[in-house]
């Protein structure tokens, strides 16, 4: 178990963590997750042992993680940190940075190893090529293979599908963390972008202004989101009170209703005058406005601006987010 034992961290003057409290199973998907700033990079440098913490500590199993004021390296053996430079040797080829870390005692195993590794990034017609003559996207997932390749038994990402194109990003997302589950390798993977967690991440850590504000699995997070600002990592998200979606609600209770959650009828509920449609490819996001506050909406198509339309909620959903 990886266990972050109260941690607070400052870079010269000005805090970024504080008080950081986390308890990572073996073999456990954690995701990272929270806008730009919060500090997701700082906290994996220092899970990492390339930041020195002076306040709380670090533990893998029973092992204190000591940080760079201990380790002549900085890093712990068992553990791989996919940073943001990819840390590549340019002049070799795809393969050769691939197979660098694997045993040349065992030739047929490097091949074959080198081989799996190279169909899970997609990049087997790109082996004998420098890495130098690469795309961004592509050196990504080279040095995503690099990591494996060293066997950690722990993962640490930082935003690993940062260049890579859409086209490819799911197909690799599959790969490599349905990989990375049958092998039970531990990953801590920092993003902004739900798409790298919903699907595959066991635990959600949301981290807002350097702390944790909350850990549950994606599910949990999605379906009760406590604010805008976790519903906001989601997609589009308002906070409502309910007596204006449901007149006969005896509170003035406030809810977070995601604007797929909105069903648009002709006839009654809570009455939004359209401003503008916004292509979202399969459906539109539609701006509205009720006495002043705006509401978003999905809707199969764009809607005329002015247009008064009417509102709807289920009442599970109702009862889902009151239940928090
Ligand atoms: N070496 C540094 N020296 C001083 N401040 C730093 C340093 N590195 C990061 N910071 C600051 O610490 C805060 C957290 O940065 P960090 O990179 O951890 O955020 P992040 O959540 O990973 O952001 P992003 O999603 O944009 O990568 C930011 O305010 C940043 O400006």
């Amino acid at each position: 178990m990886l266990h972050v034992d109260h941690v607070s961290f400052r870079y010269n003057n000005s805090p970024v963590l504080e008080d950081i409290n986390l308890k990572i199973e073996k073999g456990e998907h954690v995701s990272i997750i929270g806008e730009s700033g919060c500090g997701k990079s700082t906290l994996l440098k220092i899970i990492y042992g390339l930041l020195h913490v002076e306040v709380g500590a670090l533990f893998w199993n029973d092992t204190q993680i000591l940080g760079p004021n201990f380790n002549l390296v900085p890093g712990e053996p068992y553990m791989k940190y996919l940073s943001q430079d990819f840390d590549l040797m340019p002049f070799i080829t795809v393969e050769e940075n691939v197979s660098q870390f694997l045993s040349v005692f065992e030739p047929e195993k490097l091949k074959e190893r080198t081989q799996e590794l190279l169909e899970m990034i997609e990049l087997t017609d790109f082996a004998k090529v420098k890495v130098k003559n690469l795309s961004g996207g592509q050196q990504q997932r080279v040095a995503l293979a690099r990591v494996l390749a060293q066997r950690p038994e722990v993962l640490l990402l930082d935003e690993p599908f940062s260049h890579i194109d859409n086209f490819r990003k799911n197909g690799l997302r599959r790969n490599l963390f349905g990989y990375l589950k049958k092998k039970g390798v531990t990953v801590i993977t920092a993003t902004h972008d739900h798409n790298d967690m919903l699907p595959f991440a066991d635990t959600v850590v949301v981290l807002k202004n350097g702390k944790v504000i909350a850990k549950d699995s994606p599910k949990n997070l999605f379906e009760h989101p406590k604010d805008l600002y976790i519903a906001g990592l989601f997609g589009e998200a308002n906070k409502i009170p309910i007596n204006i979606i449901k007149s006969y609600a005896d509170t003035q209770r406030e809810i977070i209703v995601y604007a797929h959650e909105f069903k648009v009828s002709q006839k009654s509920g809570l009455e939004v005058e359209v401003v503008r449609s916004y292509f979202k490819g399969g459906y539109f996001m539609i701006e509205g406005v009720y006495e002043g506050l705006p509401i978003f909406f999905n809707h199969e198509t764009a809607l005329d601006s002015h247009k008064k339309v009417f509102l709807n909620v289920s009442i599970e959903t109702i009862n889902q987010r009151l239940n928090l």
